[in-house]
């Protein structure tokens, strides 16, 4: 392993340990994380997938000039001159509900019951709500438009009257108004969320090409680990990170396709990061790779050509592994401090994921917001420090969510922590009232 230029290593099990940052690491991470292979899919199965070419509209949207509400279709013309005290009296000729193929002639001085959703007939081109009309009523002015007069808003059988003029085109949804057939309604590198989805079927998509969804192990590695909820003995701890990746896996809309708990046995660990490394296309691990005497992953992985150590500029989680195991699989051995997998999980794993997904935007926005108490900073390193974050009327203001001092193993703080703020390497600490970036994690 190692080799690949960058600053001085240490001797350890992995051989040379690579010091590097933050922006270097992921930029390279990045740099050797292609897009998966395309393939079509049905749009239905299709959610949360990257496209991975444009997707146009197949129809109009509308498809054709419809009512915008449950009323009457009539000329404008024919309208003109209504008010309360001389209504204009249209003749019912039809009714069209949503679904109906039927385009009634409309003659001079008559109208059509029509509800919304439902084509326009082509004679007409203005729809008057049904609460702004008045059925079957003896002929005459309303005494008191509105209230006192039973007959407004109950639908006519036999004629309709109306009180105002309309403008032609009024609660009228025009054939193409939203989208042209053919336009581009997403493009090579959009995710398909729940809005992009509906666009598409209502535009007639039935099937996409997308990138899919890349298979992920996770293995939390460590002696002490227990199950959550069983009995402990002293040294051992209940495991949370391999529930911490699952759930940051299904947070990208990716199920975990295989999750083990593992010892500290590194023949163990190898032989099943061979059969990982065929048959998924990203392994995380977190734990082992500390300079300890136990830690395994560091030394499992020390014969993999394609992996390298590095030690991250990044506050928390310095010590990590990631390249390409021999059977094909990136891998990413996360540090086991809870806060440190995390925030390794959140800088890079998060964005080569979506590489791999061939999603167009691989960062997080980052948001400025006002520091309500100060704290130390880690010069020399990218700070990343798990926030609450608020808003105020002037905008955003975070405040610690772990004890700044002990940030990588506070896993119970970090449970409360909506946010990161990220500090850069070059400044100091940070005073209540400045300023400093931060990413939402629950937005
Ligand atoms: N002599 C040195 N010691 C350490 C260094 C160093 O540079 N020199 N780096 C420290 C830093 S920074 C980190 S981060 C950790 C990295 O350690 P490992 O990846 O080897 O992690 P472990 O030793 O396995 O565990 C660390 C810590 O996290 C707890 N842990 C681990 N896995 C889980 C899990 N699945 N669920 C819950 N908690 C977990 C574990 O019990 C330890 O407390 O090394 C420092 N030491
Ligand atoms: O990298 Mo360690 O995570 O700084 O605590």
């Amino acid at each position: 392993m190692g080799g690949h230029g960058g600053a001085g290593g240490r001797g350890d099990g992995a051989g040379r340990v690579e010091r590097v940052s933050a922006e270097a690491h992921l930029a390279r991470v990045l740099a050797e994380t292609p897009p998966l292979p395309a393939a079509e899919a049905p749009l239905r199965e299709a959610g949360g997938r990257v496209l991975a070419e444009d997707a146009r509209a197949r129809n109009d949207l509308p498809l054709w000039d419809n009512s915008a509400m449950d009323g009457y279709a009539l000329r404008a013309g024919d309208a003109a001159g209504a008010s309360e005290a001389g209504p204009v009296r249209l003749r019912i000729v039809g009714e069209i509900a949503a679904g109906s193929a039927e385009d009634p002639p409309i003659p001079a001085g008559s109208a059509v019951r029509i509800m919304t959703g439902a084509p326009l007939p082509g004679d007409a081109d203005a729809v008057v709500p049904v609460e702004r009309t008045r059925g079957d009523a003896p002929p005459g002015p309303v005494a008191e438009p509105g209230a006192g007069d039973a007959s407004i808003g109950r639908w006519a059988e036999e004629e309709v009257s109306l009180f105002s003029p309309v403008d032609a085109g009024a609660n009228v949804r025009r054939r193409g108004e939203d989208a042209r057939v053919g336009a581009v309604l997403a493009r090579a590198g959009d995710r398909l969320g729940a809005r992009r989805i509906a666009a598409l079927a209502a535009a007639g998509v039935d099937v996409v090409r997308v990138r899919p969804a890349p298979r992920v192990a996770v293995i939390a590695t460590g002696a002490e680990l227990r199950a959550p909820g069983e009995p402990l003995a002293r040294g051992e701890i209940p495991e949370s990170n391999s529930l911490l990746i699952t759930a940051l896996l299904a947070e990208q809309g990716l199920p975990a396709a295989d999750v083990r708990v593992g010892g500290d046995d590194v023949a163990a660990l190898r032989a099943r990061l061979a059969e990982l490394g065929r048959r998924v296309d990203v392994v995380i691990t977190t734990g082992g790779v500390g300079p300890g005497r136990h830690d395994v992953v560091r030394l499992a992985l020390a014969d993999e050509p394609g992996v390298r150590a590095v030690s991250v500029a990044v506050k928390p989680g310095q010590p990590q592994c990631t390249g390409r195991l021999r059977g094909g699989a990136r891998i990413f051995a996360l540090p086991g401090n809870p806060v440190s997998a995390a925030v390794s999980f959140e800088l890079f794993v998060r964005p080569a994921l979506l590489r791999m997904q061939g999603a167009e935007a691989t960062d997080r926005m980052r948001l400025p917001a006002v520091a309500e108490t100060g704290w130390r900073g880690a010069p020399g390193r990218l700070q990343v420090l798990p926030v609450r974050v608020r808003r105020e009327p002037q905008g955003l203001v975070c405040r610690p969510a772990v004890d700044p001092r002990g940030v990588s193993h506070a896993v119970g703080g970090h449970g409360s922590a909506n946010g990161y703020a990220l500090v850069a390497p070059e400044r100091g600490d940070v005073a209540a009232g400045e300023g400093v970036d931060v990413i939402l994690l629950e937005a």
